[in-house]
């Protein structure tokens, strides 16, 4: 064969080996969190899936940890999770979920590169920052945080757009497909709180099973000692406050 063409092979070989190969972080992606925060358990709970080290920086809202100029600096917006990967600077649990896939997923399973099966991953995460999340915090934020009574009118709004995820679960075993992605990952959160804090979602068939197929999924990836036990924390908080 002629050598140049053989080089050229070669050189093509080599350039699909390493776009095979899972890239990882050049040191441990900085990651700023509290344990019970929901947002920051789901991040976690996919820097697992994806086999990347997280290097934990306890960051204690109650105790100001995220309005020191140094955090201010770094995220204006004072939130956690907020992460650094060697100087690149994301908050926005979502969004950290999405570029951990992109940066460093050995395969595109839990955030498609397919524009529609994408599309619907990204539709289910602004049902959740948009319509699920809100409607959870509108009722248990007011309960944890000033002590206030349960809410049957905000529990209702919560409970209607469960019935909505429970109508996305209709054909599908995972909220955005077939197979569990970021979608499934961000939403757990939420429901593992309404879990702990006993709201009974059992109305919702779909969504039921969904819930106990999806901890299955994410049972190697320290699911509970993650989540559930961050929900946990929460819901003793919850406890006291009654
Ligand atoms: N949409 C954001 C929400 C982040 C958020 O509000 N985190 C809470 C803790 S769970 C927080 O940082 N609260 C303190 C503050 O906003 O000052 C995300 O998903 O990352």
């Amino acid at each position: 064969m002629d050598k140049s063409i053989a080089a050229k092979i070669q050189k093509e070989n080599t350039a699909v080996a390493r776009s095979k190969r899972k890239r990882m972080p050049s040191e441990p992606i900085k990651f700023y969190y509290l344990a019970p925060s929901p947002p920051c358990r789901a991040v976690m709970m996919a820097a697992r899936a994806l086999d990347l080290e997280l290097d934990l920086i306890p960051t204690n809202i109650m105790d100001g940890d995220h309005k020191t100029p140094e955090y201010l600096k770094m995220n204006p917006q004072h939130t956690i999770p907020t992460m650094d990967d060697s100087g690149f600077i994301l908050w926005e649990s979502r969004a950290i979920l999405a570029y951990l896939v992109n940066a460093y997923g050995k395969d595109d399973s839990l955030y498609p590169k397919n524009p529609r099966q994408r599309a619907i991953v990204d539709q289910r995460l602004n049902f959740d920052i948009g319509t699920l999340f809100p409607r959870y915090s509108n009722l248990y934020f007011p309960m944890l945080f000033r002590g206030d009574e349960y809410n049957q009118e905000n529990a209702d709004k919560l409970n209607e757009a469960l019935g909505w995820l429970n109508i996305f679960l209709e054909k599908s075993a995972f909220v955005a497909g077939d197979n569990l992605t970021i979608a499934d990952i961000s939403i757990i959160v939420t429901i593992t709180n309404l879990d702990a804090f006993k709201f009974d979602f059992s109305e919702h068939e779909n969504l039921t099973k969904w819930f106990e197929r999806t901890k299955k999924a994410l049972e190697p990836y320290d699911w509970e000692d993650i989540d559930e036990t961050g929900a946990q924390m929460l819901a003793d908080f919850l406890k006291r406050e009654h």
